[in-house]
């Protein structure tokens, strides 16, 4: 079952397509991170999506319905919820008096206390939206976002300017969601919470995908780094292991095959009669993957890159729900 089912979805604002024929399935229940350099079209699709903007061709199901269509559009703002990276809020109301009156658009909202409980904002009950710091105020859209009880739920940044403590809670709360079945369409710069939270994750570039699968599946798939480092005996600086070099008196190589690459720092310390110490073994991180595939582009045994359009080929590789 797909939350979202889009097909050849073309989109043009009237100076040539902006988004070319793609297609995007996001599974039941799963975190679906969507990633892209500025101006590639993740606006452009997610609201199309959300039923914020017209596309131009191609088919869209979202909840099984089309967001396109006025009577669709109706039943599914009941049925998902959108929070953006900024949202308007009176700051002279307060938390509950927002919950109360966002609850009375929902057929069955959660209570106040509940939606509060959840994100952890119970304290802040009477207080005024205008006296929430930052991350209580993100945790107020959250709580907001949540009153409807969404099936799906579309997050822009959701800890972008928080502070650690409140950005894990906000993950962990994001994360806890698929436990109840919420289909969750992440939008994020920050590729940590990505890793961290996504089920699968699609890129997109230039109005089309260039990769699809888990997180695990685009750093297997990329052409980023292990990093492999130990402390640099003194006196070695000319006479350090093939391919390495010399970087705040560490010797660091970068290699896809770090058990190749630890033999032949052991056989070099052995040569060299001396020993490794510090020796620390890094893989790539998904932030280093994605560098990597909008640089280079995307590996050869790349997730994207089966014949498929790379959305539906990583659903199938990832899909939990299937
Ligand atoms: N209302 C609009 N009218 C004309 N062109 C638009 C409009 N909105 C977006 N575009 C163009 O469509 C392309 C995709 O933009 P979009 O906002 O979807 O990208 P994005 O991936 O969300 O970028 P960002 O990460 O910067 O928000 C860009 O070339 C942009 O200039």
């Amino acid at each position: 079952m797909y939350a979202i089912n889009a097909t050849d979805i073309t989109k043009d604002y009237g100076k040539g397509e902006v988004l070319h024929g793609i297609s995007y399935r996001v599974p039941t229940g799963q975190i679906a991170a969507l990633l892209g350099p500025n101006g590639a079209g993740k606006t452009t699709l997610i609201e199309i999506l959300e039923g914020h903007r017209g596309r131009t061709s191609g088919q869209v199901e979202v909840l099984g319905l089309d967001p396109g269509n006025r009577r669709d559009f109706a039943e599914l703002r009941t049925r998902m919820s959108v929070v953006l990276q900024q949202t308007m809020l009176e700051p002279g109301l307060s938390v509950r008096d927002i919950l109360r009156r966002h609850a009375s658009y929902y057929p069955d909202p959660l209570g106040v206390d509940e939606a509060l409980e959840q994100v952890e904002l119970t304290e802040k009950r009477s207080a005024l939206v205008k006296s929430l710091s930052d991350g209580q105020r993100r945790r107020l859209d959250l709580a907001l976002a949540l009153t409807g009880r969404p099936e799906l739920l579309f997050l822009d940044e959701p800890t972008t300017g928080l502070d650690p403590v409140s950005r894990r809670r906000i993950r962990a709360l994001v994360s806890g969601l698929r436990e109840c079945g919420t289909t969750v369409v992440l939008t994020s710069h920050d590729l940590t919470e990505v890793q961290e939270l996504a089920d699968r994750v699609d890129v997109i570039r230039d109005g089309a995908f260039i990769a699809s699968g888990t997180p695990d599946d685009l750093v297997r798939g990329s052409a980023a780094f292990t990093v492999v480092e130990f402390a640099a005996p003194e006196g070695v600086d000319g006479r350090l292991p093939e391919g390495a070099e010399l970087v705040n008196g560490r010797a660091r190589i970068l290699t896809d095959d770090q058990d190749a690459v630890v033999e032949r720092v052991q056989a070099w310390a052995r040569d060299e009669g001396t020993r490794i110490s510090g020796l620390t073994i890094v893989p790539p991180s998904l932030d280093d993957a994605y560098v990597a595939m909008l640089e280079n582009g995307p590996a050869s045994n790349s997730a994207s890159t089966n014949g498929a359009a790379p959305n539906e080929a990583a659903t199938s590789k990832a899909g939990k729900s299937e």
